[in-house]
């Protein structure tokens, strides 16, 4: 068990179970069951698992995400332990309290891309979350503001008129990510954040969450299985399995230990990567 949360982490998560609620056809599911986990205030954690081991859910709930429901899919219920994001207890959260937390923590779901609102261009959509936390905020300091951001995620200012459906699924990636951290927040919350980025720009992805690291009062909780950003990013990366913590590490220590069958597979696909970018073309 982890003692009472310490004001400065941005996530003290204790004996945390999450379940989803019953809804016909399906029983109720426990996604999350039992996990305990700290993240420092100025730290980058890594979340790993074979599909279904609860990492989303895990991912979702810590952002606040607590009462959306996903088309007829019902929203997760936190229903054993405490979660404390930012200092806030999420179980039993109040709505004014909520939307605070939110302004700080930062939420990139795995389907961001693809959620991008179609009839905005890519500059709104960049700029969208400084106007509605205060609309009468200086347009020309958010065109700034979403210029730098788009340089940030190495777009170029060409797109910024653009619209979702102009852009090819990476580019709609990183305008996900560049809207997601447009307001600076506290604790990124993302969920595949390189998914469908090409490989030879996910390195950029990867020196912005560094740099905003070492920048300071910036930590991220990043699902991913993409081995460079794990590595370039966090110093420790939690494995999960049927919703429970099975290996806490660096990434490198949970291949070499391999304490899971999963672990062992992403090991094995780690040295095939190796062997394959060694080969001679
Ligand atoms: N809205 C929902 N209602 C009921 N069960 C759900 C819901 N969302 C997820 N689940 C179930 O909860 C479990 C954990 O799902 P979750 O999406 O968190 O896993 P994951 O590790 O992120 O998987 P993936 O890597 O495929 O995204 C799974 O068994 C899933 O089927």
């Amino acid at each position: 068990m982890i003692s009472s949360p310490h004001t400065g982490d941005a996530a003290v998560v204790d004996d945390l179970t999450i379940d989803y609620p019953a809804r016909r056809p399906s029983p109720a599911h426990r996604a999350v069951d039992g996990v305990s986990i700290r993240v420092g205030s100025n730290e980058v954690i890594g979340l790993v698992g074979e599909t279904g081991s609860g990492k989303s859910t895990l991912a979702r709930v810590l952002a606040g995400d607590l009462t959306s429901a996903r088309g007829t899919d019902p929203a997760p219920v936190i229903s054993g332990g405490q979660a404390h994001v930012l200092g806030h207890a999420l179980r039993g959260i109040r709505r004014k309290a909520l939307t605070q937390l939110t302004f700080h923590v930062a939420y990139l779901p795995q389907d961001a891309a693809a959620r991008l609102s179609p009839e905005l261009t890519v500059a709104d959509i960049i700029g969208e979350p400084i106007l509605a936390r205060d609309r009468h905020y200086n347009r020309k300091a958010v065109g700034l503001r979403v210029a730098t951001m788009l340089d940030q995620v190495q777009l170029p200012l060409a797109l910024l008129d653009k619209y979702p459906f102009e852009l090819s699924s990476g580019q709609r990636q990183r305008v996900a990510i560049a809207r997601s951290l447009v307001l600076s927040p506290r604790l990124f919350i993302a969920d595949e954040p390189t998914a469908g980025i090409d490989v030879t720009v996910r390195a950029s992805i990867n020196e912005l969450i560094e740099r905003l690291r070492v920048e300071g009062d910036f930590a991220a909780i990043l699902v991913s299985h993409d081995l460079p950003l794990l590595r370039h990013t966090t110093r420790r990366v939690a494995a999960l399995h049927q919703g429970r913590i099975v290996g806490l590490a660096p990434i490198d220590e949970l291949l070499r230990e391999r304490a899971h069958p999963f672990l062992a597979g992403l090991a094995e696909a780690d040295e095939h990567s190796v062997v394959d970018a060694n080969r001679p073309a």
